[in-house]
């Protein structure tokens, strides 16, 4: 068991609490290894939560940063993003090769396939996550281990719900010129030709082969949320807007302007 506090929330769920010196603190839930709250140095969150989230089975948490494996979206015949967010997971207590770890800021989690997993998805894995924080910076070490005979090829992708003022006064910038599969038109192939990402009703893109810094520029707030990834190419982009949102049951919509992105 490791020195990070665990903690029992109002509703009932189990969670890991990372802290640092400046005062950024961030909650980890066992139930699909999940980020569930990352506050910075001046106690604001930074994560979007929804008030009807569910913090146990069946449905996965809605908000935070879910993870999403061994499928993203439907891209595969498992249910959507696969089932890693609708697993408890356990604290790792051998990480290696990783540098070893400061108990209080840092968490790492392991997810093994089970006999049930293997009936849905036939291939026996260990998937690690490291997740730490420091300073104004949250970090994400995701690791997946084939301990199959077979090989295997599988998806991964954190779906971040980043917490927003109001996301009609949001820029992305980072995904200017770049082809994207379009999820409202059939997955059709398209070229951004905005010079930023601005939000004016619903969207669910994966753009291709995206840099690795992407930043999303809250004009409301002042403030920039610099998104920055190693080895993993493609970036989505969703928001389901208001329609959408309301059919789904647990987003507990709070304005009717969507605060996530
Ligand atoms: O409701 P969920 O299963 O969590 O999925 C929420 C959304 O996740 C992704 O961003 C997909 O691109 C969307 O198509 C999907 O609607």
């Amino acid at each position: 068991m490791p020195l990070n506090t665990v903690v029992n929330a109002r509703d009932g769920s189990s969670r890991i609490v990372l802290s640092e010196p400046s005062g950024s603190r961030a909650e980890v839930s066992l139930y699909g290894g999940q980020v569930v709250s990352w506050k910075n140095e001046r106690r604001e969150q930074l994560l979007y939560m929804s008030t009807k989230a569910q913090m146990k089975p069946p449905k996965a948490i809605r908000g935070g940063l879910p993870i999403c494996f061994p499928q993203f979206g439907n891209f595969g015949a498992l249910e959507r993003h696969g089932f890693a967010r609708n697993r408890f997971w356990s604290f790792d207590n051998d990480p290696s090769p990783l540098p070893p770890a400061n108990q209080q800021s840092t968490v790492d989690l392991v997810l093994k396939s089970t006999e049930d997993d293997l009936k849905i998805w036939p291939h026996s894995f260990e998937l690690r996550v490291r997740i730490s924080i420091s300073p104004g910076k949250l970090t994400i070490i995701p690791r997946v281990r084939n301990t199959d005979p077979k090989a295997f090829s599988f998806m991964f992708a954190l779906r971040n719900y980043l917490y927003v003022s109001d996301i009609s006064e949001v820029r992305v910038e980072g995904l200017e010129t770049l082809d994207y599969l379009d999820n409202l038109m059939r997955r059709e192939r398209f070229t951004e030709q905005a010079d930023a990402i601005t939000f004016d009703g619903e969207i669910d893109r994966v753009y291709l082969n995206t840099p690795t810094k992407i930043a999303i520029i809250d004009h409301e707030r002042k403030r920039t949320i610099e998104l920055r990834k190693e080895g993993m190419p493609n970036a989505v982009v969703w928001n389901p807007w208001d329609k959408k949102a309301k059919s789904i049951a647990d987003m507990g919509t709070r304005t009717t302007q969507q605060c996530y992105v």
